[in-house]
């Protein structure tokens, strides 16, 4: 069974459906305390944020992919590949290959049955064995293929969807082609950093010779809630993230900002949705010497609350037009006002981004900022816009700069016995 969001298996533990998983093997967590956690997730109407349970299990199959509507976990590894064959036999036995990996990780077992030590000493485990004893965690693994993959190479030039046009060069983009672009995305989400990044080493790691990593990006603490379940968090700029966000307890909203409808586009991909990801950096120095009044100008919410500077409470309504003397409350540059739906012509997105701290850069400047991720049905008419605006107006963009851009096309989620990206083969 499944909760509102057709996503959260509510009822059952990876014991019960699956055979052997990594939980029965070390016995970790009791299954009354997965049942406890599971439960948690639906039905919420308090403020509090409801715990989870590390053994909870997102279905890996259903209508839709899950990861874009499921409630944001709090870890994430992203990776795009560069495929390396010419072979669309071997592409497609590599998405078959994935797609059981895929669907036994997100149950919480290994990789393969027993790959992690019963293998037999003579041959490299199947399994990496970090993940050993971990539960599921909530993972998903959500798929995407960029524009890249429907050039000559596999024949899928016809498959090609209208949207999936490479984004513009936005102003002040500083983009790193090393960390741009792919042939195929990989989105893993969990609330366990270890068991997202075994996920996309175990996929990475049998996608030798067909598939190459191109660039990965590891994130924490999500910027976006994606559910009312959920308290918004705050991203490195210290503020509340995610307030006016699409939530997927929505499902009018979503249906119409997020999955493709059939009609919209290539019939393969009704259901799906398209990701946007932009690596941007956060001059976090030069923020953090910004005193508390210019900051909240900047965004057009206050610090502590969230809430908008022309309301009281976090969840009040922009308004726009609301004034101090002859002046916008809510400044003309303001962050918010430029990415409202009130401004953009009732353009909206799903923002499913996560903090990063790479380190620093070698001048004693943190290497951290936003991992900003969206999901829309049509880029071309919601984040190119939206964006464009920021681009050009934001005030925030003194502080911030993209470093790394990329589009890709998520297919619908899968019904029994199908894999990812069939769609493009039949
Ligand atoms: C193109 C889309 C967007 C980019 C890129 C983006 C970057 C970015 N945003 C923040 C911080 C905040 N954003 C907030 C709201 C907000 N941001 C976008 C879009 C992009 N943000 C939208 C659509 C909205 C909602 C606007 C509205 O209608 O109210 C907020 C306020 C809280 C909230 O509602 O989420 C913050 C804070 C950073 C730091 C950043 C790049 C580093
Ligand atoms: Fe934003």
């Amino acid at each position: 069974m499944t909760d509102p969001t057709g996503t959260t298996d509510t009822t059952t533990t990876v014991d019960e459906r699956k055979g052997v998983s990594r939980r029965r093997l070390f016995g970790a967590v009791g299954a009354g305390a997965a049942l406890a956690g599971a439960g948690a997730l639906v039905g919420r109407a308090t403020a509090a944020e409801p715990p989870f349970s590390h053994a909870d299990v997102v279905a890996f199959r259903g209508e839709h992919q899950a990861g874009v509507v499921t409630p944001a976990q709090d870890r994430m590894h992203f990776v795009a590949f560069d495929v390396t064959t010419k072979s669309r036999e071997e592409l497609e036995a590599l998405l078959k290959k994935w797609t059981v990996m895929a669907e036994r990780m997100t149950a919480g077992e290994e990789a393969t049955p027993d790959g992690a030590i019963g293998d037999g000493l003579y041959v490299p485990p199947s399994d990496t064995g970090e993940a050993l004893g971990l539960a599921a965690s909530q993972l998903t693994l959500t798929i995407g293929f960029g524009p890249s993959l429907f050039d000559d190479r596999f024949g899928f030039a016809s498959k090609k969807p209208a949207a999936l046009e490479e984004l513009p060069h936005f102003r002040a983009d500083n983009l790193d082609p090393a960390r741009s672009g792919g042939d195929i995305a990989i989105q893993a989400c969990a609330n366990d950093p270890q068991v997202a990044v075994h996920a996309i080493r175990n996929l990475a790691r049998v996608a030798f010779g067909t598939a190459s990593v191109r660039w990965s990006q590891l994130g924490f603490g999500r910027t976006s809630s994606t559910s009312t379940t959920q308290d918004t968090p705050r991203n490195l700029f210290g503020f509340k993230d995610g307030t006016n966000n699409i939530k997927a307890e929505e499902t009018d909203v979503v249906d119409e900002n997020v999955w493709v409808a059939y009609g919209d586009d290539q019939p393969w991909m009704a259901g799906g949705t398209y990701l946007v990801a932009r690596r941007i950096r956060m001059l976090i120095e030069q923020w953090d010497r910004t005193v508390l009044g210019e900051q909240e100008r900047v965004i057009g919410r206050s610090k502590g609350s969230g809430a908008p500077l022309s309301g009281k409470a976090e969840f009040d309504e922009l308004d726009l037009d609301s004034k101090k003397g002859h002046d916008p409350v809510i400044d003309v540059d303001a962050h918010v006002r430029l990415a409202s739906a009130q401004e953009l012509g009732g353009i909206q997105i799903l923002r499913r981004g996560y903090n990063f701290t790479d380190g620093s850069d070698g001048f004693g400047h943190l290497d951290a900022g936003l991992f900003f991720i969206a999901y829309c049905r049509n880029p071309q008419e919601q984040f190119v816009p939206m964006q464009l605006n920021l681009s050009r107006n934001d005030a925030m963009n003194e502080y911030i700069q993209h470093v790394g851009s990329a589009l890709f096309v998520c297919p619908p989620g899968l019904a029994e016995g199908q894999y990812w990206g069939q769609g493009l083969f039949t």
